[in-house]
Formats: C-alpha cells, structure tokens, sequence
C-alpha cells in the first residue's frame, strides 16, 4: 500500500480525512454531510439519503469508453445523463463534484481492432480517444476534472495487485496470470449485483475457483505487454478501475457510475477488489447505474460489437445538442430509453414550444404583444410554485421528467395568458412577471445543459442577427401602414356616428399587408396580429428556408 502511494503524485494533491465504513454485506449509510438529497443506489436497490464524506464535495469516479471505435448515441446517452447529474449537484446544490473517469485503452477489443487495421493499438486507442473528447465537447457534457489512461497507470496497477495478494485475496499462477480468490471474501463477494454466473470467466485451469477473475494476464505473442512480478503482461479489465479510483481518492469514494451493463460484472469485480486492497467493509458508496438506449423496437442495447449503433457525429447532423439533451431530460436516468425519430421529435417539439413563449413573454415586455389583464399575483404565486417544485423533483433522485413537466404547465399557464388581441385595451399591463417567468425558464435549462438562446458558431449569429433586424423593421414598417390605413377620417357629409371604417383608396394598403403576413407565413417567419406592433416569429434556426 505504502508503494502505491509513492507511486501516486495525485494521493499527494487530495487525500479525503475519512475512510471507508461498512462491515460484511448490508450497505452502512455513510456518515458525513447530508445533501438532503435522495438518490437510487445500486447497492440497496432502493433511493437512499446522498450523505457524503465531506461537506459540499462529492468524490466521483466513471468508467469511460473503450476506446476502439466512434462513440455512439448509447454512451452520448449515459455520459449526458450524468453530466445532467453533475450539473444539478454542482449548481441547485451547490457541491463541488470531483469527476475522474478512466479511458481503457488497452484490452482485447483494441488489440483486435488494431491488428485488423495494422496499425498500433496505441495510435488506434489516441484517435478514438481524442474522437470521444470531441463527441463529448459537441454535446455540451463537462469534461472531468481529468481522464486518466490504463496505459499510463501499469506501475500503480501492478502495486495495488501487489497489495491485494499481500492481504491473502489474490495468488498468482504459474502461466504467469493472477487471479481474484474470490472464496478469500466469503459470501461479501456479490454485494451489489449477487454472486452472479458461477461459471465465471473462462481461462486457466489453475483458478482456484471458477468464478475468481483475472486481475493480471500474462502477455500472448503480438500483444502489447509490461514488466511485472509475475512476468510480461497486462492488465484485466476491472483492476484499472479499482486502481485509478484509489489512487486519487484513496481508501473511499463517494459516488461511482457507469452504464447498468456494467453492474456486473465490472462493478461488482471493482468492490471485490478494493475492499480486498484497503481492507475496509464499503469503498464506494453509492453506484449510480444509467439505463441502456435502444434502437426502438430492438431488445438490444446500442452497442459497438453489435454493430447496431448510431455514431453522434452522424446524429448532430440532424438534430441539435440542445434536442438530444431534452431527449434525455424526457426520461429518468435510470430507466431504458428508446432512440426513434418520433421520440426525437417529441425533445424538438417541447423545446419549439418553451422558444415560442420566451419569444411571445419578450414581445409582450416590449409592448409589441397587446393582451388581456392579467391577474398577477397569481402569476407570480405559480411561478414561486413551480420553483419550489422543480427543487423538489431534483431532491428527489435528479427526477429530470417531473421538472420538465412543472416547466411545461408553467409555459401553458404563461401562454393562456398571451393570447394578442385585436382591440386596444387600457387595461394595466405586467410585464416583470413574464420577465420573471422568463429568466426563470431559462435559468433552469442553462443548469441542465440545455442553451435557450441557442448561441451559434459566430459567423451564424452574425447572419441570423442580421435576419432578425430585418425581419423586425419589415414587421414595424407593415405595422404602421396597417395603423394608417386603419385609420378613419371624419368624411364630410356622414353622420358622426356610422360605423368608423378604412377608406376606400387605402383598402389595398390592407390587403397588401394581409399578403406580407401571409407570404411571410409561407417562409416560417409569422406575424401575429396585435393592434400595437407586429410581432413576428423566426423558424428554428433563424434561417429562411
Ligand atoms: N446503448 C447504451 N446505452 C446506454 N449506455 C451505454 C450504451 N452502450 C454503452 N453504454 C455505456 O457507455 C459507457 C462506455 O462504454 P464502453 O465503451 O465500455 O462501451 P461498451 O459497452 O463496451 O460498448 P459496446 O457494447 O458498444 O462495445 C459505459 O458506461 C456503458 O455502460
Ligand atoms: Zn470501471
């Protein structure tokens, strides 16, 4: 342990004062600060209090990509839901998340691959690495404090192996593997997923135990390989967890996530191997699982070895960040998603109408929108509601859906109330109300990742600002010919009293302004009818098409 130390310059930076609780099977609460919060944990199959070991920081390890082909929408879908997570501790609850997530850059699939494509497993892992990263930046997920690779942690690996066989938990064999003793832990090995498939993995017929599993393997012709007590090899997959967690957060660890494929056997392998090496009862806390998303209608999940898959290059093609997100905000992290174009086009729906109101709400302020009295006390009331509500669906296990819907029934609530109408009205007018409705709606998606004003590469905010000026002075300008060729004089010869209407010789000007509306409809850019100013409306994108 003490090698594994020296070993790590980052167990220098951050070393959390509390260490791992916990005895035997059954999950102890942590003690520590409690968030208020609840959250779903894995390990007890049930939402549990979110206490953590230190005030105000939550210590967070992921498991990354595999990093052997494209990112596909299965892992866009994990790594924004829990980004979507992230972003609520860190900005409703106000607690810094130490995020680290590890890039497997070395198993059999990328040797595979590599071999394949004759090239390096190296250069194969970097490109579709830096190919993740980038994926990752365009769907607005936060990168981690650090990713850190398998690659560049075989000294710290090799170390926690040591300190897992020194504890009497792992033995090596004489091909040179080294192999979990699983029947060393007694029935605390399946704490979070059961004691799983007996057959285990299969391999070596020195295992003491069918199920135990590798944590060393010794190297084959043609394989990438490292020096080690044991000879050449590699690592297996789970060890590269369990060590980097460790490494940076030491002997306990708040929060751990991963897709729920990974429950078992990786997470399960992970708790084995960490509770062996710090020989503490519960290493991590809480495991928080996402569910899969699958092709609608197919039982499979999206999946690289199925070939199934979607990349999220080829999706931003068709939809927008800000769509995808919305798209995951629909469902709860932990339930399984369907990816179809309807389920897409529900997310762009929902987003189309919150656009709509905060552009009728900014009309409205600006007086280009005339409506009824509003009754604004209640507004205001409602609004205090739904902030009140939104905090609780959050509170409550990051229920993304329940927030949703209190935005949405305050946007319908909103938009009752900016139905325009034709005659002018005196009646008083409430425009911070909307203003705070507004801001309100804005704020609330700007924390889940969500960009209502849908700020664009600069050279497309130039020219749809542009559009939108003129779109603005054509509207004012049709405005003000309307109001004159509505406009009545008093005739000579009529009686005071008849029926006010336009005059004749300015009849056209009216048509012409009814085809501008209407042509402009045509093109997706609407003007709605208010006896101050038009207020018009761009389409999606502020493009004319
Ligand atoms: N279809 C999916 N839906 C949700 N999460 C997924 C999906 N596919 C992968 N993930 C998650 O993405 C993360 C990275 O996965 P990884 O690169 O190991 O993929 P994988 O499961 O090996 O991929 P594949 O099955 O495509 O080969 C994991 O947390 C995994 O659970
Ligand atoms: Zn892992």
């Amino acid at each position: 342990r003490l090698r594994l130390r020296n070993l790590s310059p980052s167990k220098l930076i951050f070393r959390p004062s509390a260490s791992c609780t916990g005895v035997g099977k059954k999950w102890t609460r942590p003690t520590g600060y409690d968030t208020g919060l609840k959250t779903y944990n894995s390990l007890t199959k049930q939402k549990e209090p979110l206490v953590l070991a230190q005030e105000g920081i939550a210590t967070w390890y992921s498991c990354g990509p595999t990093v052997y082909d494209h990112a596909h929408l299965g892992h866009a879908c994990s790594y924004v839901r829990f980004d979507i997570i992230q972003r609520i501790l860190s900005r409703v609850f106000g607690i810094n998340v130490i995020h680290v997530m590890v890039i497997t850059d070395i198993d059999d699939k990328i040797i595979r691959r590599a071999l394949e494509k004759s090239i390096s497993p190296t250069i194969l892992a970097r490109m579709y690495e830096e190919e993740f990263k980038n994926d990752m930046l365009a769907l607005k997920v936060l990168p981690p404090a650090v990713y850190l690779r398998v690659t560049e942690n075989i000294p710290q690996i090799v170390a926690f192996i040591e300190g897992i066989i020194r504890n009497e938990h792992a033995y090596a064999t004489k091909q040179g593997d080294v192999y979990f003793d699983i029947g060393s832990i007694g029935d605390r090995y399946g704490k979070l997923m059961g004691a799983g498939d007996a057959a285990g993995e299969p391999g070596d017929t020195e295992k003491r135990d069918s199920r135990d599993f590798a944590l060393w393997k010794a190297s084959k012709p043609q394989e990438p390989s490292w020096e080690s007590p044991w000879g050449k090899g590699r690592p297996g997959w789970h060890i590269e967890c369990s060590t980097i967690a460790s490494s940076v957060f030491g002997s306990q660890l708040d929060i751990h996530s991963g897709g729920v494929d990974l429950a078992f056997p990786h997470h399960e392998n992970e708790i084995a191997q960490c509770e062996a090496y710090h020989q503490c009862g519960q290493w991590g806390n809480y495991f928080l699982h996402s569910g899969h998303l699958h092709l609608k209608g197919s039982a499979e999940k999206m999946s690289k070895s199925l070939n199934n898959y979607i990349t999220i290059k080829d999706f931003l093609e068709s939809y927008s960040t800000n769509e995808f997100r919305m798209f995951c905000l629909l469902t709860k992290y932990r339930s399984a998603i369907d990816y179809s174009d309807a389920s897409l086009n529900e997310a762009r729906s929902s987003l189309a109408t919150i656009t709509a109101f905060t552009h009728d709400a900014q009309a409205y302020m600006r007086g280009q929108l005339q409506c009824q009295a509003v009754q604004e006390g209640a507004l205001w009331e409602r609004l205090a509601e739904t902030k009140a509500n939104v905090v609780r669906a959050l509170a409550d296990d990051f229920d993304t859906p329940r927030v949703v819907n209190a935005i949405m029934s305050l946007v319908s609530h909103g938009n009752r109330h900016l139905q325009p109408i034709a005659k002018p009205d005196r009646s008083p007018r409430s425009p911070a109300v909307f203003g705070a409705f507004l801001t309100y709606i804005r704020e609330v998606f700007e924390v889940l990742g969500v960009d209502l004003l849908d700020r664009k590469e600069p050279h497309s905010v130039d020219s749809s600002g542009t559009l939108e000026n003129v779109v603005e002075q054509l509207a004012r300008f049709r405005s003000d010919v309307r109001a004159f060729a509505l406009s009545v004089e008093d005739m000579p010869g009529e009686p005071a009293h008849a029926s006010p209407r336009p005059h004749s010789e300015k009849l056209p000007l009216l048509k012409a302004c009814d085809t501008l509306r209407k042509d402009l409809a045509s093109i997706g850019v609407h003007i709605r009818v208010s006896v101050c100013v038009g207020q018009w409306r761009l389409p999606k994108g502020g493009r004319v098409r």
